[in-house]
């Protein structure tokens, strides 16, 4: 059986990814030309390289047309309901970091935590006519932490695939869901994460899709292990 492996072909995680791989002893060659979007690995013969966007692989993993991949734990969660159920985080990486987050303007100073964003989603209406808009590209991340884990009902998700810091200030939404890694571009936008407001710590992960075929297949298990001893 031919185990494929999904790693990232650009992006923030493309070289860290790469990385671990030649620490864990498989050493990745592209297969024709640098440019090419396939690889393999020295000495693993029944392993091929996928190269995708970080995006492009957690989709990959969930719907198991690839056996592997690295991707950031973020991506895996708002892709898939049940993830769990579908793939395996078999390890964390120890790159890639970003938590995704619940913020809010600066000048909200009574709103710290969830408990106040409750209060205030409760009287938006009332006050302005609309229920709270909260701009972000996490829907099902969201909509989780929102209903599910705070009961919070009364809301707008406003879809934003970039500049999502800007949307309150813009006026497009009133808060945010987005993910942060320095926090600078939260400062930058006058924005703050409220105490209780962590949805998500994300790292990269390498991920299993859970197949029937995996069992009993010794390379799947040497995979594994070759990447965590490299940790
Ligand atoms: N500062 C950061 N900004 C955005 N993503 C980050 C950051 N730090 C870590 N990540 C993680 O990187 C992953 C996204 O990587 P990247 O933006 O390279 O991929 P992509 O979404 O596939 O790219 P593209 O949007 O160009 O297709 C996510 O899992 C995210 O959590
Ligand atoms: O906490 P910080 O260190 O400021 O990082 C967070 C920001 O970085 C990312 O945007 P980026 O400009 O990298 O673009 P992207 O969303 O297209 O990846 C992300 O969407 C946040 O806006």
């Amino acid at each position: 059986m031919t185990i494929t492996i999904a790693l990232p072909s650009k992006g923030r995680m493309k070289e860290d990814a790469s990385a671990i791989f030649e620490r864990a002893g498989m050493t990745i060659s592209a297969v024709g030309n640098d440019r090419s979007y396939r690889g393999r690995v020295e000495g693993w013969d029944d392993v091929e390289i996928a190269f995708l966007s970080a995006s492009e692989i957690s989709r990959e993993i969930g719907n198991g047309t690839v056996d592997f991949g690295v991707t950031g734990e973020d991506l895996m969660r708002e892709g898939f309901a049940e993830v769990d159920k579908r793939v395996e985080f078999c390890a964390r990486l120890g790159f890639g970091h970003a938590d995704v987050v619940v913020a809010v303007p600066e000048i909200w100073l009574d709103v710290e935590t969830m408990a106040d964003l409750v209060d205030v989603a409760a009287d938006f209406r009332a006050r302005h006519g609309r229920r709270l808009a909260i701009a972000t590209k996490y829907w099902r991340l969201t909509q989780q932490f929102f209903s599910s884990q705070h009961g919070i009902q009364l809301y707008r998700i406003v879809e934003s695939l970039g500049a999502t810091e800007g949307a309150p200030a813009a006026g497009s939404a009133d808060i945010i869901v987005d993910i942060t890694s320095t926090g600078s571009t939260l400062r930058a936008n006058h924005l703050k994460v409220l105490q209780d407001g962590v949805i998500l710590h994300s790292q990269a992960c390498l991920v299993r899709a859970r197949k029937e075929s995996h069992a009993g297949e010794p390379a799947v298990q040497a995979i594994i292990e070759a990447v965590r001893a490299a940790l």
